[in-house]
């Protein structure tokens, strides 16, 4: 599923209209096709649609003419004063030679009436802003919105909720609630952002007529991870194969005191599938793993020479859950950037020491994959939290290009990217916010690594697994732990091939 910003389809549009002759009517049409189908027609009678001037009104007015056709109860508003774009006219025009009457929303006691006939309706179908919405909401627009947020049983949004910014995940004062908001041909970047599912509820996409070429010809290669695209990369396992064949993790983690990351990172990474994994630690996470992840091989930290000789040999190394921002913690960064070819994955205080040091990752001989939270991010960039928050994708895009890594930027739609294709994961929930989780998650991506996947498909299927069972899970449990997660995960991983 493709993500983009409004531009985007402005680019599309244009395309489709003036290079293959689409004519935008067309377009419109099409769109509000697509709205109709959520409008539970089977369901309801009275719909209350209320219209912007521009295109987004004009869709509304081209649903409202399929509802009447549908033999439904449907009361119209047409909000504001500024001239109406073409086809928003062509449509109001129609209606109003079918003898519908529309009224004009311009002042307090409007609305009013707008409040009477939304208490009496089933749903409302708000087209009053979409993409071309750029400045504060304010006067009759603020009150509708308000009014519309107070009343209604049900609100379906046409392409974003009015009042949200489809670009940036911000609200222009005041925004409309939706129960679902039917978007157009991609999923807007805005929708992304923290909070925006209060607005935008559930997000359809439908296509509207374009042909893919023509999406694909701007589109800057983002995507929403799709269950299907995820399965098509997780292969079954070959029936002749041996442990030779699923790759070997190395795992640096855990130091005194901090021994359960190192315990959680290697069952991980061994309950999701590498032919074998060795735990580098003090001799506390030793012993914790020699009870707890039998399955492991271990060395002790202190042996450099045997460390060094296995670095060269294995096919990944995660490195970070548990070790303290310590200098001891950056030498280690740095001998394995040095020493192996393999993939890394670089978690937690190996990140956290790489705070204005990140040149470092340059030097790297094999592919690095970094997984921070946003308050890591916040150090490794130097931004803060907030800054990060507000513009996910291209912060995390940046680092990649800059520093020729794959960065995991995990939370809520964790970020996967290269710097030139990115997706965003939709999995995973509010039960599994609890320690362990990201270094459960560092070892089953270093383990589908060393299982041969790439690291960008490693890190995909990786945060989609993850966040997948944590879902399974979390559907009879009230919180999701990691050992919940790698007790489920090689089930999950198994459904996903
Ligand atoms: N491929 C496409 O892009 C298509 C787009 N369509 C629809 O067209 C929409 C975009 O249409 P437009 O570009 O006409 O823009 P909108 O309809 O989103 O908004 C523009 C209108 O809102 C007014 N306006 C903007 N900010 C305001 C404010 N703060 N207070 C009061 N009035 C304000 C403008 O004067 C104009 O009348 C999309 O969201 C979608 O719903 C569909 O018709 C199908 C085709
Ligand atoms: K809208």
């Amino acid at each position: 599923m493709k993500v983009s910003k409004g531009e985007l389809i402005r680019e599309i549009d244009k395309y489709s209209i003036e290079k293959l002759g689409i004519p935008s009517i067309i377009l419109m049409e099409n769109a509000a096709l697509g709205v109709v189908k959520h409008l539970m027609l089977n369901e309801k009678e009275y719909y209350v649609v209320i219209c912007g001037r521009g295109n987004n009104g004009g869709d509304a007015l081209a649903v409202t003419r399929h509802l009447i056709a549908a033999g439904k109860k449907v009361s119209v508003f047409s909000i504001g004063l500024n001239p109406m774009s073409k086809d928003c006219g062509v449509n109001h025009d129609i209606l109003c030679n079918m003898g519908v009457k529309i009224t004009n929303i311009s002042n307090v006691e409007d609305i009013e009436f707008l409040r009477d006939s939304i208490i009496r309706s089933d749903v409302v179908v708000d087209g009053i802003f979409g993409i071309g919405l750029k400045r504060e909401v304010r006067g009759v627009y603020d009150l509708a919105i308000t009014v519309i947020n107070e009343t209604s049983k049900k609100t379906i949004s046409i392409d974003v909720p009015s009042g949200f910014s489809g670009d940036t995940g911000e609200v222009f004062g005041n925004c409309i609630k939706a129960s679902k908001t039917i978007t157009f041909e991609t999923y807007k970047r805005g929708f992304l952002n923290y909070g925006s599912h209060e607005y935008t509820g559930e997000v359809v996409i439908e296509k509207i007529g374009i042909p893919d070429f023509v999406v694909d010809k701007y589109h800057n290669k983002e995507f929403f991870l799709e269950r299907k695209f995820i399965q098509k990369k997780t292969k079954e396992r070959a029936l002749y194969s041996h442990k030779g064949n699923y790759g070997h993790v190395m795992v640096i983690a855990g130091s005194e005191g901090m021994t359960g990351a190192s315990t959680i990172a290697t069952k991980a990474a061994v309950k999701s599938g590498a032919g074998l994994t060795t735990l580098i630690s003090c001799e506390d996470a030793l012993q914790a793993v020699r009870n707890f992840v039998p399955e492991a091989m271990w060395k002790k930290n202190d042996d450099s020479q045997g460390i060094e000789t296995l670095m060269g040999k294995v096919n990944s190394i995660a490195i970070g859950p548990g070790l303290g921002k310590s200098n001891e913690t950056l030498n280690n960064v740095k001998r394995v950037l040095k020493n192996t070819d393999g993939t890394i994955v670089i978690d937690a205080d190996a990140i956290n020491v790489l705070e204005g040091k990140t040149n470092l990752l340059k030097e790297a001989k094999g592919n690095v994959i970094i997984t921070p939270h946003p308050g890591e991010m916040a150090r490794l960039t130097g931004m803060e939290i907030k800054k990060i928050q507000s513009d996910r994708i291209e912060i995390a895009k940046e680092f990649a290009r800059e520093y020729g890594v794959i960065v995991v930027l995990k939370g809520y739609n964790t970020i996967i990217t290269n710097g030139e294709v990115s997706y965003i994961n939709p999995t995973g929930n509010g039960a599994m916010a609890n320690g362990g989780m990201g270094d459960c998650l560092t070892g089953i991506i270093a383990s589908l690594c060393a299982q041969g996947y790439s690291p960008m498909d490693a890190s995909c299927i990786g945060v989609y697994a993850h966040g997948e069972c944590g879902d399974k899970v979390s559907e009879h449990k009230f919180v999701v732990t990691a050992t919940d997660i790698i007790d489920n995960i090689s089930k999950t991983i198994k459904e996903l091939t």
